[in-house]
């Protein structure tokens, strides 16, 4: 019955992709695990109905997965707080109106959790986005008390991104339970693989120092087709 929060160090770092992949190896290990999104902004509208389709996060969890979308997600208990607006979820909340209800989202981890062994809950943006005017995700996090997994990447930045996150998380008393290196940007002409190479080893050895519990992980660039591992991921991770 365990929930792991997914975070990341910004938005776009891979945080979707690195929930479908670790869902993927959870499920080749045995686990019964399902994927849920906390809130999702920037939804895609049904052109036949004008209607805010699943959340897109959740569709690509499951094409990662190789599953088809679940009963959980067509009765949207994987992702009900979905908003047009492409922009933090306080902001996107406000504009459609509508009041976003932390509870909602509780209730609904409390019935996935009935029904399956682990829960991947991926956030939006990092770790103190609003989600609502008054609450960041961290503080929402830490009243739910769910270990976290940071996903982070070789970009210039990542190291003070990520170092920045870890310490939030400890002042929250949370614990870091993983940390996956994306390779995101491998297949960009920009990257410096000398610092890109860098980061991993210095985020490693700062892990080894002052996280000795968490497990370093990796995904590997992926090309369009959604086809991809995580690399070998340790047994009762969850
Ligand atoms: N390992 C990867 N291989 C190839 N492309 C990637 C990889 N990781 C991320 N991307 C690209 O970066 C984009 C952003 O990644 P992703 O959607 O996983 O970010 P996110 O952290 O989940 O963002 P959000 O805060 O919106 O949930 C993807 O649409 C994809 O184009
Ligand atoms: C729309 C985007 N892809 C994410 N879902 C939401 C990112 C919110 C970031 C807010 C911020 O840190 O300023
Ligand atoms: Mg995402």
């Amino acid at each position: 019955m365990s929930v792991l929060f997914v975070s990341g160090i910004d938005t776009d770092i891979g945080k979707t992709y690195a929930t479908g992949l670790l869902a993927k190896a959870l499920m080749e290990q045995g686990v019964s695990v399902i994927t849920q999104k906390l809130v999702q902004t920037g939804i895609s509208i049904n052109p036949d109905n004008g209607e805010m389709n699943i959340a897109d996060d959740i569709i690509t969890h499951r094409q990662l997965m190789d599953i088809p979308l679940q009963p959980c997600d067509l009765d949207f208990t994987t992702c009900a707080h979905r908003y047009k607006k492409p922009a933090s979820p306080h902001l996107a909340t406000k504009l459609s109106g509508e009041t976003l209800d932390p509870d909602m989202i509780t209730n609904a981890t409390k019935r996935l959790q009935a029904q399956y062994d682990a829960i991947l809950l991926e956030g939006a943006g990092g770790l103190l986005v609003p989600i609502t005017e008054n609450l960041l995700t961290l503080d929402y996090i830490a009243e739910q008390g769910y270990p976290i997994v940071l996903v982070t990447s070789g970009r210039l930045g990542s190291i003070n991104h990520t170092l920045l996150s870890l310490e939030a998380i400890k002042s929250r008393g949370l614990i870091v339970h993983s940390i996956i290196y994306n390779h995101i940007h491998d297949d960009a002409e920009q990257t410096d693989t000398e610092i890109a190479n860098s980061t991993i080893e210095f985020l490693r050895k700062y892990l080894d120092n002052h996280y000795p519990e968490a497990h370093w992980l990796q995904i590997p660039y992926l090309k369009d087709n959604l086809v991809g591992n995580i690399e070998a991921l340790p047994e009762n991770f969850v």
